[in-house]
């Protein structure tokens, strides 16, 4: 039985894509407003590993629970409605809808609209949706962004984008926020403005994430729990400290750089 405390669930789950092991044997807990982060050198199975929690990919064998219930096998839209918000390594926005119209969409998980159906649609969603509006403008404030709100996203500095892209992941009110590299390609400064609102989503909000990145310095400094992957295998589980000491870490991802 998974214990009720946790929010995720993934126990045994083997991927492979004709002869390629992705995935070989990966098992893992997220519990409530925990920060948990998936590093592992370059095709390591990290990527993988959120596609079969989105439901993008379905693994040969395991079982994944998303608070309590069985999601392998389920469409990514119906895991996306049940609560498991996603942001994507590059930038997936409306580009020449502003920042306001980008999030209202996230309030309503229609993201494969064209931009003139997305159109037509916000249309209606303004006669009729005053509380999403009012909670839209609350993850505005919550991220900063009140400055760009009109603003069509594709005249928004990188950074900020990625930051919008944050937001159209809370505007789905998430059970749980899968963050895909959220500071690849962030000057100093913007990763730590993102760093920022990650520890706020956790703490102040109290939805737990699960974080895929390549900033090792990120990793540990925000991580409650660190799973580290290797040629799609379970290396370690553990606090940073205790991944940080493993020797089977080091082995295979630190001892690289
Ligand atoms: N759709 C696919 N078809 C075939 N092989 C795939 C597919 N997706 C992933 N793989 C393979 O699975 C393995 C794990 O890839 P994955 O992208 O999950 O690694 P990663 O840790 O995310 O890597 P990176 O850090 O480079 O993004 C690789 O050998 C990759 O080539």
């Amino acid at each position: 039985m998974t214990a009720l405390t946790n929010v995720l669930s993934v126990r045994d789950v083997g991927l492979s894509f004709a002869g390629v092991t992705a995935i070989d044997g990966v098992s893992f807990d997220v519990g409530p407003a925990e920060l948990l982060a998936v590093i592992g050198p370059n095709g390591a199975g990290k990527t993988s590993v959120f596609n079969v929690l989105s439901g993008v990919y379905r693994p040969q064998r395991g079982a994944v629970r998303f608070l309590g219930e069985p999601i392998l096998g389920l469409r990514p839209h119906r895991i996306a409605a049940m609560g498991l918000a996603r942001t994507f390594q590059n930038v997936e926005l409306f580009h020449n809808l502003t920042v306001l119209d980008n999030l209202m969409l996230g309030r309503h998980h229609h993201f494969r609209y064209g931009t003139l159906a997305a159109a037509a649609w916000l249309g209606r969603a303004r006669r009729e949706e005053l509380a999403a509006r009012a909670q839209v403008e609350e993850i505005i404030d919550f991220l900063d962004l009140a400055a760009w709100r009109r603003h069509p996203v594709r005249l928004l500095p990188y950074g900020i984008q990625k930051r919008v892209e944050l937001g159209r992941a809370l505007a789905m009110e998430p059970k749980l926020l899968l963050l895909d590299e959220p500071v690849a390609g962030m000057n100093l400064e913007e990763t730590e403005d993102m760093a920022r609102f990650v520890l706020d989503i956790r703490d102040d909000l109290g939805i737990p994430l699960v974080l895929v990145d390549h900033d090792m310095g990120l990793v540990m400094d925000l991580a409650d729990r660190v799973l580290v992957l290797d040629f799609g295998r379970q290396v370690a589980l553990g606090t940073p400290a205790e991944v940080q000491r493993d020797p089977k870490v080091i082995e295979a991802y630190l001892g690289e750089s």
